[in-house]
């Protein structure tokens, strides 16, 4: 399972200028978390810290006891290499092929025979659906290749937390979705714990187990992404819907003098811009065949612990979401089991007892191709 990875109280300075403050969350071991935030309010510089790239002033980051903010040099090192990383651009190196981009950690980090990282490449480019590109350069592949290139070179050193910034940056909406489900994937495939750092609305709505937002150098709030898509806080509804009504100006924060000249306006009928995007849309899912996410039971168990901590419409929205997830599970067995079945009524061959479980719930199979397709029918209100 990926690892806990625990922020309090954290804070960072360039200069005078605080870039955030006091910011506590805790990413729960496995689970998908993303974090939003207008542009420059530091979510990058938190990625780099939570790596150890940057400093923090004050506050610690604890990763399985190791607290990274203020360990030796040689903790660190150890401690990142728990982590994998893939940068906006897939951060490769142009003159390199995909095969020894993807390679490349694994020369530097690991003595490993060129058979073993062979293994190991061509493993991690089937993963991301990259098998067969191998011998291709950065340059000639478009910049979703180059993404999902960079995510097979962050996967090689089986990282148990993988953080992912801004994946969706030049990438079109259908391929935003791709990627989103392939995270997804992977997270099934690897329980890692994930931090994706996004500006994109749809992605925050459906894909996270968890949503945080930063706003005015502080954590706004992080928690169950059903409490933030249900929440009457104005910048994160103001955010979600994409809007000009609400604190977020041009380049900075509006202060209330032009809050309240904006708030007249747009009552008086200007059009602010934004759709509303009310209710919480259910969870995307893994692609068929991939086996489920160990993440999804645990936070459900999770969830239902501090649900009485939660605000009513979180709760409803939670609630909602778990009836209606029940019932599509319900249909998904049902229809796995008609399918293993003959016209008589009886089992097919090799769809009985432990081949049926050994195809239905293999999780370490490891490749997304491995397993028999399950058929997933879609839930009522999945666009
Ligand atoms: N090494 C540095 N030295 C000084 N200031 C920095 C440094 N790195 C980042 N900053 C400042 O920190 C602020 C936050 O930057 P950051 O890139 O983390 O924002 P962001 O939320 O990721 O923005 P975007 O969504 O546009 O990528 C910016 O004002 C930036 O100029």
């Amino acid at each position: 399972m990926g690892v806990e990875v625990a922020v309090h109280e954290l804070t960072k300075t360039f200069g005078s200028q605080t870039i955030w403050g006091d910011v506590t969350l805790t990413l729960p071991p496995g689970e998908v978390s993303a974090l939003l935030g207008p542009s420059g309010t530091g979510k990058s510089v938190f990625l780099k810290s939570l790596i150890g790239l940057l400093k923090p002033d004050k506050g610690s980051i604890v990763i399985r006891d190791v607290d990274i903010a203020r360990c030796s040099e040689g903790k660190l090192y150890e401690t990142r290499k728990l982590f994998g990383v893939l940068f906006q651009d897939g951060a490769l190196f142009g003159s390199m092929t995909l095969y020894d981009n993807v390679a490349f950690p694994l020369r530097e980090h690991t003595k490993k025979s060129e058979r073993e990282v062979k293994s190991i490449v061509l493993e991690k480019m089937d993963m991301v659906g990259l098998a067969g590109a191998e011998g291709k350069l950065p340059g000639e592949i478009s910049g979703g290749m180059r993404k999902r290139a960079g995510l097979a070179r962050a996967l090689v050193l089986n990282p148990e937390i993988i953080l992912v910034d801004e994946p969706d940056s030049g990438l079109d909406p259908v391929r935003t979705t791709y990627i989103s489900q392939l995270f997804l994937d992977i997270n099934a495939q690897t329980d890692a714990t994930f931090l994706i750092v996004t500006h994109n609305i749809n992605m925050a709505r459906t894909v996270p187990d968890n949503l945080g937002m930063l706003f005015r150098r502080e954590l706004v709030m992080f928690g169950p992404r059903e409490v933030l898509l249900t929440s009457e806080e104005p910048v994160i509804k103001q955010f979600l819907n994409g809007n000009m009504n609400g604190p977020i100006g041009m380049s900075e924060e509006k202060d209330a003098a032009q809050m309240a000249a904006e708030q007249a306006m747009f009552a008086a009928g200007l059009r602010d811009g934004g759709e509303e995007v009310g209710g919480v849309p259910p969870q995307m899912e893994c692609s068929p065949g991939v086996p489920e996410r160990k993440a999804v039971e645990r936070r459900r168990q999770r969830v239902r612990d501090l649900m009485h901590t939660l605000p009513d419409a979180a709760q409803d929205a939670i609630k909602k979401l778990m009836a209606d997830e029940d019932e599509h599970r319900r249909k998904v067995e049902k229809a796995t089991a008609e399918m293993d079945l003959d016209d008589s009524g009886n089992p097919r061959d090799g769809a009985n007892g432990e081949d049926a479980n050994n195809n239905n719930g293999n999780s370490n199979g490891g490749g997304r191709h491995s397993g028999a397709p399950r058929p997933q029918p879609t839930p009522s209100g999945r666009g």
